[in-house]
């Protein structure tokens, strides 16, 4: 296995959803032992800290995504520091906070992969627009915004242009998906292997099919982004918007041990812990778990 170089860096935010204490979320990671478990494996772990994150209520507020301003700027700082990353050929490692910061993990990446992949491991499509959102709630709106759709504000993050290709991306473990978010689906013919599917299939079948899927697009790079709320919420407690019926403990590990068989992983996030909500770190730890599977670990 190829050790790498990681660029850890955690994002403290809350911001994008109303249940206060995701920002938490790196610390809780790296009290888990994030660091100390990847250094084990050979990696050597470049931690980059927490980036800053503002104010929201001194900046600018908009009647249909929550605190807007506090988000674009975190993610334009995120977006940045991956780029950096990237160019420095180390492998971005991003800790989440909630899912909005996903918006600055792909733009970052968007400016080095012209065709990357991108694994999307959660409960949620996280594509909903000011537009089909319930909630306002921008950590419900990544995806959408990396595909160049949402608050100009937004899109405009690290340049105009879009993110990521709807034919270049797998949501795997949707379990809650809004009717906006459906259609959209529908409508770009986006790859989703649902609850059913993982059932249906199983967890192997899944993820073969989707590594051939993404190989077939001849994709440059691949992202995991891991909502810790992709799992069933009896493992993964600590997340603001549970869904059950989830995917469980084992097959997560299974899904980590055939992307990290594939060879084709260079970027991953892991978000939504939020240790206010959680019992002991469990979500937390489990975090850190799968991180160990996604790069390398082995049981014997
Ligand atoms: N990253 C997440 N946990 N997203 C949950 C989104 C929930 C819902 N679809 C919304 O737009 O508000
Ligand atoms: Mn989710
Ligand atoms: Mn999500």
């Amino acid at each position: 296995m190829e050790k790498l170089q990681i660029s850890l860096i955690g994002v403290p935010i809350d911001f994008g959803q109303m249940r206060r204490g995701v920002d938490m979320g790196p610390s809780a990671i790296r009290y888990a032992g994030a660091i100390e478990r990847l250094e084990a494996i050979g990696h050597t772990v470049i931690d980059e800290g927490d980036i800053h994150v503002p104010n929201a209520a001194k900046l600018e507020v908009h009647p249909k995504l929550r605190n807007l301003g506090a988000v674009v700027e975190a993610c334009s700082q995120l977006s940045m520091l991956v780029n950096k990353a990237v160019k420095q050929k180390q492998f971005p490692l991003i800790l989440g906070g909630d899912h909005s910061i996903a918006i600055g993990t792909l733009s970052g990446l968007a400016q080095h992969y012209k065709n990357l992949g991108v694994i999307w491991y959660d409960a949620h499509a996280d594509m909903n627009t000011a537009d089909t959102s319930p909630s306002g709630n921008i950590h419900g709106m990544p995806l959408a915004v990396a595909m160049g759709m949402g608050h100009e504000k937004l899109t405009s993050i690290g340049g105009d242009a879009a993110k990521i290709k709807p034919e270049n991306l797998v949501i795997i473990g949707a379990r809650s998906v809004d009717a906006g978010e459906r259609a959209l689906i529908k409508e770009k013919g986006i790859k989703v292997y649902s609850m059913h599917e993982v059932d249906r299939l199983g967890m192997t079948a899944v993820m073969e099919d989707a590594l051939q899927y993404l190989k077939d697009r001849k994709v440059d790079g691949l992202h995991l982004s891991l909502d810790l709320d992709g799992l069933d919420p009896m493992y993964t407690p600590g997340v603001g918007t549970p869904v059950p019926g989830g995917i469980t403990y084992r097959e997560s590990h299974l899904a980590m041990e055939i992307l990290q068989e594939s060879n084709m992983l260079t970027s991953a996030e892991f978000v939504e812990v939020n240790p206010v909500l959680d019992t002991k770190n469990a979500t937390a730890n489990v975090a850190v778990e799968l991180m160990g599977s996604l790069l390398g670990e082995s049981l014997v």
